[in-house]
């Protein structure tokens, strides 16, 4: 019988998997994943991802009995050794759109090819694929809406979920999964993530409940309640996306069964419309594959960012004196996760507040967050900075502190992860620098010493921020 060999990349699942379910008709299945060694930065997982992949190879492996064969290498090296090794007939994968992944791709189907082996590649994490999607006159969209609503929407419907195949897998594949996964050493070396396991199960079925679950409450809700960072509004589905452990096509019929096929409930059409965001940050990293590292806008390239070490620090550690802030960065570090508003926020803080590059800001998110996508977070930073595709205007500037008040009216957010302030009396407790002495001591508070002074003034930053965005635009 045939051997079809199915490289596992970020499409971590059995279910609604086209390269799987078109390896087991070719014949007996040899499922590799490779630990790509040859990757550096910005393009290498960063430390919470990895935790999440060690997990997720982990339920992977177990789908096969064990016998998912994990090695580490140059993918091109390792796929020629398996072919000959097993006698290997087909190669599928599914695709990625990273520039250097579309580059590597294209040489490995090259050589395998140079070897008589047939490879295929298919579509296992777009709704839409980029190239498939473009204006009347043959340009890529830069804008979402009628890219989403005028492109997408009148696209062929995307592909409906399959069905776990049957597969059979060689006798000779010995059942070493799980100490090969161990071997990559995928978990940081400090010890940070403790915290996470409570907050995520990493398995391909926890993916499902939480769909399954959003879908049956929090959907109908999802239009008022998903920028209220201490509610449980949103899907917390983006981790599982990433590394394809479900697929926005899963999603996507979902809720259009859940709903029978209508759209115009203001939850859904907002919901499957945030499920378009990320299908639009793949669009424009595929068009523009160096939005990780380049403003979309050039004017931004001589913005006159500044940089300060105690003050970037100060941002990571969530001890910049907006609770806000502090809030948001402290719940990433303990969950590996943070809500969308309050990225918003503190990238806003530091991009025009701190007036920090928002390259600094992309890379530490990309170290601490369990769904650290390179499309969506480039594509989310720039437009956050104004720098980007459909942007925020730069001059609009968010007051973190009227933010806290709108999203967080009574504080249980910043009360959650800023413990020290939760004797404050919800009139300061996004300001606490504004309260009287004897707030603070009843709330037994000492600022400087339990919590910072704020880092900078917000007006005077703000001001300083538009009159830099002045000078480019004037340039
Ligand atoms: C500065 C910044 C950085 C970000 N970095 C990332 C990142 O690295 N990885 C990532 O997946 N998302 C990123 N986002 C987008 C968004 O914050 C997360 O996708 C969302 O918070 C994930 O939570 P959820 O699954 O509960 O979202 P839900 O509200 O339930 O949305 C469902 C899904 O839609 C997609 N989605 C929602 N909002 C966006 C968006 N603005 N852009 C792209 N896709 C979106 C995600 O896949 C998400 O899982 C970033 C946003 C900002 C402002």
């Amino acid at each position: 019988m045939a051997k079809a060999l199915m490289w596992f990349r970020q499409d971590l699942r059995i279910t609604d998997n086209p390269a799987l379910s078109a390896a087991v008709e070719m014949g007996e299945l040899i499922p590799v994943y490779i630990h790509d060694t040859s990757l550096s930065q910005p393009n290498e997982p960063g430390s919470a991802s990895k935790w999440w992949l060690h997990h997720a190879l982990r339920d992977l492996a177990g789908k096969f009995n064990h016998k998912l064969i994990v090695k580490s290498g140059k993918p091109v090296e390792v796929l020629l050794a398996l072919c000959e090794a097993h006698d290997v007939e087909f190669v599928v994968w599914n695709r990625m759109y990273e520039k250097w992944a579309r580059q590597r791709d294209t040489q490995i189907k090259t050589v395998l090819k140079e070897q008589g082996i047939k490879v295929k590649s298919y579509n296992g994490s777009l709704l839409w694929e980029p190239m498939t999607v473009s204006k009347a006159d043959g340009t890529p969209y830069k804008v979402y809406t009628p890219y989403y609503r005028k492109a997408c929407l009148n696209q062929p419907s995307p592909r409906y979920p399959l069905a776990v195949p049957k597969y059979t897998i060689p006798s000779d594949i010995e059942q070493n999964a799980i100490n090969s996964i161990d071997s990559l050493a995928l978990l940081p070396s400090i010890n940070w993530y403790d915290g996470f396991e409570s907050h995520w199960s990493v398995t391909e079925e926890a993916a499902k409940t939480a769909l399954q679950t959003f879908i049956e409450g929090a959907i109908l809700n999802y239009e008022d309640d998903r920028n209220i960072p201490s509610l449980k509004a949103c899907s917390r589905l983006s981790p599982y996306l990433h590394f394809g452990q479900i697929s926005p096509n899963q999603i996507w019929y979902a809720v259009l069964d859940k709903f029978n096929g209508d759209m115009s409930d203001k939850g859904v059409d907002t919901y499957l419309s945030e499920i378009a965001w990320r299908e639009f940050s793949y669009y424009l990293l595929y068009h523009f594959p160096e939005i990780q590292q380049v403003n979309f806008n050039a004017k931004f390239d001589n913005f006159a960012w500044q940089y300060d070490d105690a003050v970037f620090s100060a941002w990571t550690t969530g001890q910049t004196g907006v609770p806000i802030v502090d809030a948001g960065m402290r719940e990433l570090w303990k969950t590996g996760y943070m809500h969308n508003r309050v990225r918003m926020i503190v990238a806003s803080y530091l991009v025009k507040n701190l007036l920090i590059d928002w390259r600094k800001g992309e890379r530490w998110f990309w170290d601490c967050l369990l769904d650290a996508d390179t499309a969506s977070n480039a594509a989310s930073w720039q437009w956050v900075a104004g720098s980007g595709a459909d942007a925020a205007p730069y001059f609009r500037i968010f007051n973190p502190v009227l933010q806290g008040e709108k999203f967080d009216k009574q504080g249980e957010y910043v009360k959650t992860y800023c413990p020290e302030l939760v004797k404050l009396p919800q009139k300061y407790i996004h300001k606490p620098w504004e309260a009287p002495a004897t707030v603070l001591s009843e709330a037994q508070i000492t600022l400087g010493e339990d919590y910072p002074f704020p880092l900078v003034d917000l007006k005077q930053s703000r001001q300083r921020a538009l009159d830099a965005f002045a000078a480019i635009k004037e340039a």
